[in-house]
């Protein structure tokens, strides 16, 4: 991913004020586990995360908002997206197009900032691709597949026929979760959502993530030569 090489990452000018590098935090697991639920929590708590906002062909949902849930747009306008370059990853799922607009990413992570993806296994795999240094995969999963089922009933958004589709690719989407770096499985809403907190702060203190480290150490040791020197 030539734009992302590291000539367009924060300076390094040191403490204080060390500068990171943004991430990539992304949120997958079968439909109705409740990665959205975690997504919104996790937005609301913490204003150094912006939600990756897809494009999709999907109608909007009661509830939803365009530009802040998706960007809602019809086929042949996402396929001239595709054909132009303007995602960072795209993929089918469930009869529809859903797409990582580029710009958003692009210049939000030049400026350090952490990005939140809501996306399936396809673009996960595309993104790590693509940036593996700057992802972060986070896999949820269900307690049990009739709380799954339990859940995607009692969130009425979904007839019976799509929710026993989406039932049935829960099947394909668990088969990925070895290639999730982190597993959580969210029982009870409040321990998941806590412990994809504690990922996510312990990810931002990554030593290859604080670019300012390299000149803060060496001023330390600079204001403390060895004895004689
Ligand atoms: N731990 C939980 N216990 C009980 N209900 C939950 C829990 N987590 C989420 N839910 C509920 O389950 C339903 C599905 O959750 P959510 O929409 O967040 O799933 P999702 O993984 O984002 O699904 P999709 O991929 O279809 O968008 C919602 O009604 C949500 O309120
Ligand atoms: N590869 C991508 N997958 C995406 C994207 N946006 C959402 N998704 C995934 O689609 C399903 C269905 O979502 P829903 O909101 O219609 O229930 C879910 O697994 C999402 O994670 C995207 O941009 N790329």
């Amino acid at each position: 991913m030539a734009d992302q090489s590291e000539e367009n990452w924060p300076e390094d000018d040191g403490a204080p004020g060390l500068k990171r590098r943004g991430l990539m935090f992304i949120l997958s697991s079968p439909s109705g586990a409740g990665k959205t639920t975690i997504a919104r929590k996790l937005l609301a708590s913490d204003p150094e995360i912006f939600l990756s906002v897809s494009a999709t062909t999907r109608p909007m949902r009661p509830g939803e908002v365009e530009g802040k849930d998706y960007h809602f747009v019809d086929k042949p306008t996402f396929d001239t997206m595709v054909e132009e370059h303007a995602f960072l990853e795209w993929a089918h799922v469930f009869g529809h197009s859903y797409g990582t607009p580029k710009a958003q990413i692009w210049n939000g992570m030049k400026d350090g900032r952490d990005f939140l993806f809501d996306i399936d296994w396809q673009g996960t795999q595309q993104l790590n691709q693509r940036a593996h240094e700057d992802v972060v995969p986070v896999f949820i999963l269900p307690p049990s597949i009739d709380e799954l089922r339990r859940r995607l009933i009692a969130r009425g958004t979904d007839d019976t026929k799509v929710i026993d589709a989406r039932m049935e690719r829960a099947r394909a989407e668990i088969s990925h979760w070895s290639e999730y770096r982190y597993v959580v499985v969210n029982d009870d809403v409040d321990r998941c959502f806590e412990q994809v907190r504690e990922i996510l702060q312990a990810e931002r203190m990554r030593r290859e993530r604080q670019t300012g480290l390299v000149s803060f150490v060496r001023e330390l040791l600079d204001n403390n030569p060895p004895p004689g020197a």
